[in-house]
């Protein structure tokens, strides 16, 4: 079965609550009432009560079922609470006058009604870039147990072929224990995705063709790897440059032993200025579907968007951020 059919079929009639923090969006909109009218999740749309109606009669929209939330007329008294409960949150880092703002903002209170378990999960950066969108998440719900960090993953997509690409999104310069930790969560993350991961952990030279310490980082982060998750020694293997980890000839050649080389469908780049463009090339002119990104490591599901995004990736990502929750 398709893997969005098997995703839909996990959450149908779940009722898991999704916040959209861009509900003024024609796009978050549009996605809303179909996952709604599919039975899939439960939105909740936030954002100016005025800019959402002018947009849905702009696209002739019918929002009558779905809830909507405006930050700025909230209750006073739940957001006193909300208030509270994020200052508390933040330990000392956040004083109350700095978390009235947050709560003013829409991926702050998206993020807090995660926190505090009103949604289960959040679906923005359709309109926000990245930082704006995850920040509060990075902040508020923090890393599951076992994760150190945070990461983002992107399913690609085309036809029968599947792949995971990542970190193309949130540590802009990891070192090899980022880039170890990062493998071993995408790798969990293809596991989910039905994909059986042979995990390639990216450089532009293969099996010491080329001398830098930027080889190595990748060379210790593939041992390390190895090591943090002796379940996966033999699904993981670098450095290795990507014509080697595809293609099965050019494996034959420059790293004959590898069991992963040729083979490989789970990509980790060394740092996101080469998984952001690769995945965006993959994408525009190698015409892969790009799922996305899906954050690995959060303690709640939250998903950013690509700003690039149309209806039909908003409509997806819910899906799978839904699916995280259950
Ligand atoms: C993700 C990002 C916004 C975090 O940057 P930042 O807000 O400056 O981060 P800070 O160092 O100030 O940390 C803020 C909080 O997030 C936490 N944090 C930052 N990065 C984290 C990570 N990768 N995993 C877990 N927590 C993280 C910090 O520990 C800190 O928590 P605290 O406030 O409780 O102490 C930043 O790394 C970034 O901009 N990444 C690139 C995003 C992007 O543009 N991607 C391309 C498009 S997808
Ligand atoms: C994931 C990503 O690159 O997001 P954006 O295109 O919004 O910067």
């Amino acid at each position: 079965m398709e893997l969005f059919e098997q995703l839909k079929n996990k959450i149908t009639g779940q009722n898991k609550t999704i916040v959209f923090p861009e509900g003024e969006d024609p796009r978050i909109q549009g996605a809303a009432i179909r996952l709604a009218a599919d039975n899939l999740i439960e939105p909740i749309l936030l954002g100016d009560a005025q800019e959402i109606s002018k947009t849905a009669q702009a696209h002739n929209f019918d929002l009558s079922n779905i809830e909507t939330i405006d930050p700025a007329s909230y209750d006073k008294n739940e957001l006193a609470k909300l208030n509270a409960t994020l200052v508390e949150r933040r330990k000392g880092k956040t004083d109350a006058e700095t978390a009235a703002k947050w709560l003013q903002n829409v991926n702050y209170f998206g993020t807090m009604l995660v926190y505090t378990g009103k949604a289960d999960g959040m679906v923005s950066g359709a309109v926000h870039p990245t930082g704006d969108t995850v920040r509060p998440a990075l902040q508020i719900i923090k890393t599951a147990p076992g994760s150190s960090r945070i990461s983002g993953a992107f399913i690609m997509q085309k036809g029968e072929e599947r792949y995971v690409f990542a970190d193309a999104a949130i540590n802009i310069d990891i070192d090899s224990n980022t880039m170890a930790e990062i493998a071993i969560q995408s790798a969990r993350t293809a596991q989910v995705f039905d994909i059986e991961p042979k995990v390639a952990m990216l450089s532009f030279s293969t099996k010491g063709s080329a001398k830098s310490p930027l080889v190595d980082k990748v060379a210790t982060a593939t041992a390390l790897a190895k090591k943090l998750a002796p379940e996966l020694a033999d699904s993981i293997d670098g450095e290795l440059q990507f014509d080697a980890a595809f293609v099965e000839s050019v494996a034959a050649a420059k790293a004959p032993d590898s069991k992963v080389a040729g083979k490989a469908n789970t990509f980790i780049f060394p740092s996101l200025e080469a998984g952001n463009i690769g995945y965006k090339i993959a994408q525009r002119l190698g015409g892969f579907e790009a799922i996305g990104p899906i954050l690995q490591g959060l303690a709640k599901p939250v998903s950013d968007l690509s700003r690039g995004a149309n209806e039909e990736d908003v409509y997806k990502v819910a899906i799978i951020t839904a699916a995280q929750a259950l």
